[in-house]
């Protein structure tokens, strides 16, 4: 457990960066710092570390104060990774990986071997262990630094801003190989943001952060978006809050329903016909390729013609994945697909309204 006890930190004599902050971060948990610019985000996580010394106040980690030690022992405690990835340019990606179990004493083969076997962990191929850092994506970077800070396995893992500088879609994907690291991991990981969406996906609690170091909200995402303490928070958190809530909404009881499959190769024949409204063409595995609508059953004689469908909604998955494949979708019928991708039936919006709203009674009387 990391325990901010009334800490404030003051550089020279502007306003404070970060005011009276009292916060507890669970041991195994992602607790992320989420804010505008310069509210103070990065200044908390780096006290955690000593690499920023408050100016009152104190921090605990598991009961001890942390001002006590030597700062060069407790830094190594903890792993740190930030928005650039931080390698050393001169040094081979597994030579990065391997730079601090070697400053505590591990062999130079037995630290490389143990960093092959990081890469491996944040899915990057062993082959990319002796390129320089030069030569990888901005998001193979980011994996790179997220094993080095996972080489001394540290119980703590402080993360500021990793993700920022790669594209959406790869940001996508380092935020689940995040997850399903934790799953196996269980670090203390303290991740700090600016984007809400980063922070609700990743966050088993999120500490929202005000200009002048205050910290406004500090809860479960799914609260933070369910009932912002201030208007401040309301504000960050942004107009969509409502839908993203809905992700943390089970989408186990959405009712599926048949729907009229139809195989690529029954679209060019004319005594195929739709029967009700839409039907759905699929491939020779079940999953869907398109839809064909009872009105213009004629002019789709093949896969080229079909109408485009829209997101699909893995079954038992949130009802926010439940209600957009149905929005997206051509024909107002939400495609239901199982884990290997096959179609298992449709989903209708007026249903999951329906759920949604029922789940909202049942809250208000709880
Ligand atoms: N080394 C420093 N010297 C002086 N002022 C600093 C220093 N580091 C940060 N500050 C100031 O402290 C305040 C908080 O900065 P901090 O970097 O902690 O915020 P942040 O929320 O992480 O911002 P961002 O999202 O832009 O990184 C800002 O006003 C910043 O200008």
């Amino acid at each position: 457990m990391i325990r901010f006890r009334s800490v404030t930190k003051t550089y020279g004599d502007a306003a404070p960066a970060v005011k009276d902050l009292n916060l507890d971060i669970e041991r195994g948990s992602v607790t992320v710092f989420v804010g505008p610019s310069g509210c103070g985000k990065t200044t908390s996580l780096r006290m955690i570390n000593r690499m920023v010394e408050p100016s009152s106040g104190s921090i605990e980690v598991d009961g001890r104060d942390i001002a006590q030690g030597p700062a060069a022992q407790l830094r190594r405690s903890m792993g740190y990774v930030m928005q650039s990835s931080g390698l050393l340019p001169h040094r081979t990606v597994l030579d990065n990986v391997a730079t601090v179990p070697r400053l505590n004493g591990t062999s130079r083969r037995e630290a490389r071997l143990r960093a092959a076997e990081l890469l491996d962990v944040v899915g990057l191929a062993s082959t990319l262990g002796n390129r320089y850092p030069a030569q990888l994506s901005g998001g193979q970077q980011q994996r790179v630094g997220v094993a080095r800070a996972l080489a001394a396995d540290p119980p703590v893992l402080l993360m500021d801003e990793p993700f920022s500088a790669v594209d959406p879609v790869v940001r996508h994907e380092l935020q689940q190989e995040l997850l399903r690291l934790q799953q196996d991991l269980s670090k203390t990981i303290v991740f700090v943001t600016h984007d809400i969406d980063e922070a609700t996906i990743l966050g088993d609690k999120v500490a929202v952060f005000a200009t002048g170091g205050r910290l406004a909200q500090y809860a479960a995402p799914e609260e933070i978006l369910r009932a912002p303490v201030d208007d401040f928070v309301a504000g960050f958190v942004g107009r969509d809050r409502g839908f993203r809530h809905l992700s943390f909404q089970d989408g186990g009881s959405v009712p599926v329903h048949p729907v009229q499959l139809l195989r690529a190769d029954q679209l060019a024949d004319p005594a195929v016909n739709v029967t009700d409204g839409w039907a759905l063409c699929v491939d020779a595995d079940g999953a869907p390729l398109g839809w064909v609508p009872a009105t213009a059953r004629r002019s789709i004689t093949g896969t080229g013609s079909l109408i485009p469908g829209g997101s699909l909604y893995p079954e038992g998955e949130s009802l926010r994945r439940a209600l957009d494949a149905a929005l997206s979708s051509p024909s107002g019928l939400g495609v239901a697909v199982d884990a290997g991708g096959r179609v298992t039936g449709v989903v209708r919006p007026a249903e999951i309204l329906a759920l949604i709203e029922a789940a909202r009674v049942q809250r208000s009387g709880a």
